[in-house]
């Protein structure tokens, strides 16, 4: 073991393999989930032998990306993070990577260099555990919970893909049958928090929602999340219809100016993973005291130590901080969970899209995540703490050669259906 963590373990080779999982039909303000999500898995092996993995979108913009990436960072030794930072900047240099960024048009001023490291550094940190014989967790400072909350996520949704007999979760576009979703996801996984996806219906449907779920779950923290769907005078007055009630509104409206102005209106923190999502935005947003709250995703926020970065920001400003998830697979939820518990001031439970996942469809060898009582426990083998399953993921890449998707468009897939569908913002 000594020797492994002394050893340089440069990249010898880099693999990136687009693969396509099952998805429901959830509803958020751009449109429709479509049948399949998809993401890439990486493999980074080096010259001693280990190899470390990591996730992000599957999108073909950012597959591109990702490949020209993987192919200048042969020989980078991984416990030289800067330079594998400098080699992916310097290949994806502008490149404004609005095509590709696997958010549907709703993240859209993430970083590009950004988005395309964090997956090379969480595989490098992998090796790092590896070669050390420390969970990841450690390699970010130690954890300082050993189970990391997640919340239940709820969606409206079709009761199934249309022309298709209708999924295990079935509808759900009425407050009562919100109500019952939550109650299930409660149930089965034990989630002491609740996040609702809004922006779908008019906002005084989606109020109705969040205080029949107030009843019915007097205890469980509440968010409502519309995706800047509402105007600012909108998002005024619903605020301070739901100020007191949920914990807080994520991304009522669009943009700093915007969020700023609600701000000053309601006393709820406003959170965002919209107008705060790279680290130029942070300036500004604190200097307008436009939101309480940000929401971190290592997806695009460039990486495990990047997020630990802006976790250090957010200490700094007393601003709070939760995470954001988009569908995802369990090498993404692995990284999560260790950068989760490893950040002192990550004290809201994590977005997780976890149950839309159909339980079949993974990478990873099942056993080494679960969730009890609404939380994951922080895995203690090396690295991520996860292994990757070669038939599964030989299985989800047929399936991404047969599907047809090469990117996420949610709109389009709603306008198949609903030939008028505006996704314009604001929609109320
Ligand atoms: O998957 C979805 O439909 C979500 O709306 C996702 O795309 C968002 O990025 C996300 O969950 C959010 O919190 O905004
Ligand atoms: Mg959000």
């Amino acid at each position: 073991m000594r020797d492994a963590a002394m050893m340089e373990h440069r990249i010898r080779e880099v693999r990136i393999t687009p693969v396509a999982f099952r998805d429901l039909p959830l509803l958020n303000t751009v449109g429709v989930h479509e049948p399949f999500a998809l993401r890439a898995v990486i493999e980074v092996l080096t010259d001693s032998g280990l190899t470390g993995l990591g996730e992000t979108y599957g999108d073909a913009g950012h597959l591109d990306r990702l490949r020209l990436a993987g192919a200048a960072l042969v020989g980078v030794d991984v416990w030289h993070l800067n330079e594998l930072a400098r080699r992916v900047r310097a290949v994806v240099a502008g490149d404004h990577g609005t095509r590709g960024h696997g958010m549907s048009g709703m993240v859209t001023g993430s970083s590009t260099a950004d988005r395309v490291l964090s997956p090379f550094e969480v595989a490098c940190l992998d090796i790092q555990g590896k070669a050390l014989g420390r969970p990841v967790s450690d390699l970010l400072g130690g954890a300082v919970r050993d189970r990391v909350d997640y919340s239940a996520y709820l969606f409206y949704k079709w009761a199934g893909h249309p022309g298709a007999e209708p999924d295990h979760w079935g509808e759900a576009l009425t407050p009562d049958q919100i109500v019952a979703q939550a109650r299930r996801m409660v149930d089965e996984y034990g989630f002491g928090a609740i996040k609702l996806k809004g922006g779908v219906f008019p906002p005084e449907e989606e109020v109705a929602a969040i205080h029949a779920l107030r009843v019915a779950f007097p205890d469980h923290p509440l968010r409502v999340d519309p995706n800047g769907a509402w105007s600012v005078e909108t998002a005024i007055r619903v605020g301070r219809e739901l100020d007191g009630v949920i914990e807080y509104l994520e991304d009522p409206t669009t943009g700093i100016e915007g969020m700023a102005r609600v701000a000053e209106a309601v006393s709820t923190p406003l959170a965002t993973n919209m107008c705060v999502v790279a680290f130029d935005h942070v300036r500004p947003a604190v200097a307008r005291s436009a939101v309480g709250v940000v929401l971190s995703d290592h997806h695009f926020w460039g990486g495990l130590h990047r997020s630990r970065t802006l976790a250090g920001i957010c200490d700094t400003f007393a601003l709070g901080l939760s995470m954001h998830s988009n569908s995802h697979l369990g090498i993404s939820l692995a990284a999560m969970t260790h950068l989760a518990a490893a950040t002192p001031n990550l004290t809201y439970a994590c977005d997780t899209h976890w149950p839309w996942k159909h339980p079949e469809d993974d990478v990873v060898v099942p056993g080494a995540l679960r969730f009890e009582a609404g939380a994951v426990p922080v895995p203690t083998a090396p690295g991520l703490g996860v292994e990757l399953d070669r038939d599964a993921l030989a299985r989800l890449h047929e399936r991404y050669l047969s599907c047809g998707i090469r990117e996420r468009d949610d709109t389009g897939y709603l306008r198949r259906f609903e030939p008028a569908f505006d996704p314009t913002a604001p929609r109320w």
